[in-house]
């Protein structure tokens, strides 16, 4: 189904230990992730808070269990902060990810994001750009963009709950505003499930641009309940909302047939956060691997 070469399978190591909430899964240790990583047959790694910073000792410790890095997080502040205090911070994790041989950059709005914050009603909350906000973020991403195409790379942007760049409608205003040339998209199917679009109509409106995918699902009935208890993001990724491709209610045979058919290369990456001492984290790796096997024959 897919093109041989044109796509790599990667997980995250999220669901061994969460960077949001770094006491899930605080005993779990970055040897133990990435040799599972490894034993479930992926072949690339997002970074965790566990990770060597050192891309020597990171590509040693990789190397031995045949992974690469796919990329990783970077939080910009291009709505609340000076545009320096982001580049400069974003110009160190880009040369990072570079050194790792890793060809896209993720980035996401912080600015007024509650995805951090424990006691906010994620379905209540999420912030609403003013004119002045979308202008920033424009400009900001775009000069960002600059700076990773100076090293050969790519921003791809993350939309996510409870930050100004949620909903479809968000991304698609995000997307007029910026050159495609410069920005780029990250398409993760659980942001997108979870707010309640579509994400087949997303990847569809937005497949050109779209470089980098997070495949995560969603269970419905978690996400009722945070709807109706008005619980937090970080209090929904405790309860369960998010599980691995398969486990939830996304129709995944579409969205991989969908991009089978593109020109889409690059890396899929499983990103399933919930706690790892109700969800056992090489258990689901299998698991993911093994859907992705059959829906899509990776
Ligand atoms: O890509 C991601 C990184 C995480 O830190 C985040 O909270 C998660 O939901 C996600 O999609
Ligand atoms: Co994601």
């Amino acid at each position: 189904m897919f093109k041989e070469e044109a796509v790599r399978l990667a997980i995250a190591p999220i669901a061994w230990t969460n960077d949001d909430m770094p006491e899930l899964g605080g005993n779990n240790t970055f040897e133990q992730c990435i040799s599972e990583m490894a034993l479930a047959g992926f072949q690339g790694s997002e970074v965790g808070n566990k990770y060597p910073r050192s891309p020597e000792v990171l590509h040693q410790a990789l190397g031995l269990r045949g992974l690469q890095i796919a990329s990783a997080w970077f939080s910009a502040h291009l709505t609340v902060r000076p545009y320096e205090e982001t580049a400069e911070a974003f110009v160190a994790h880009r040369d990072f990810l570079h050194a790792m041989g890793a060809k896209v950059i993720v980035v996401s709005e912080q600015g007024r994001s509650i995805q951090g914050q424990m006691d906010t009603p994620l379905f209540d909350a999420k912030p609403v750009f003013s004119e002045d906000e979308w202008t920033l973020l424009a400009e900001g991403l775009g000069k960002l963009g600059r700076l990773a195409a100076e090293k050969g790379m790519a921003i791809v942007y993350h939309h996510h709950m409870g930050t100004g760049v949620q909903t479809a409608a968000e991304i698609a205003r995000l997307m007029e505003l910026t050159d495609p040339a410069e920005v780029s998209l990250l398409f993760d199917t659980g942001h997108l499930a979870f707010s309640g679009e579509n994400p087949l109509e997303v990847l569809r409106t937005h497949l050109p641009r779209i470089k980098h995918v997070h495949l995560k699902d969603i269970r419905p009935e978690v996400v009722q309940r945070v709807k109706a208890e008005k619980l937090s993001f970080l209090q929904a990724v405790k309860a369960g909302a998010f599980t691995v491709p398969g486990d939830g209610c996304i129709e995944f045979a579409g969205i991989f047939a969908e991009l089978a058919g593109s020109s889409y290369t690059g890396w899929f990456v499983v990103e399933a956060e919930q706690d790892p001492a109700l969800a056992d984290p090489l258990e689901y790796a299998i698991k993911a691997r093994k859907y992705i096997r059959e829906t899509s024959g990776l």
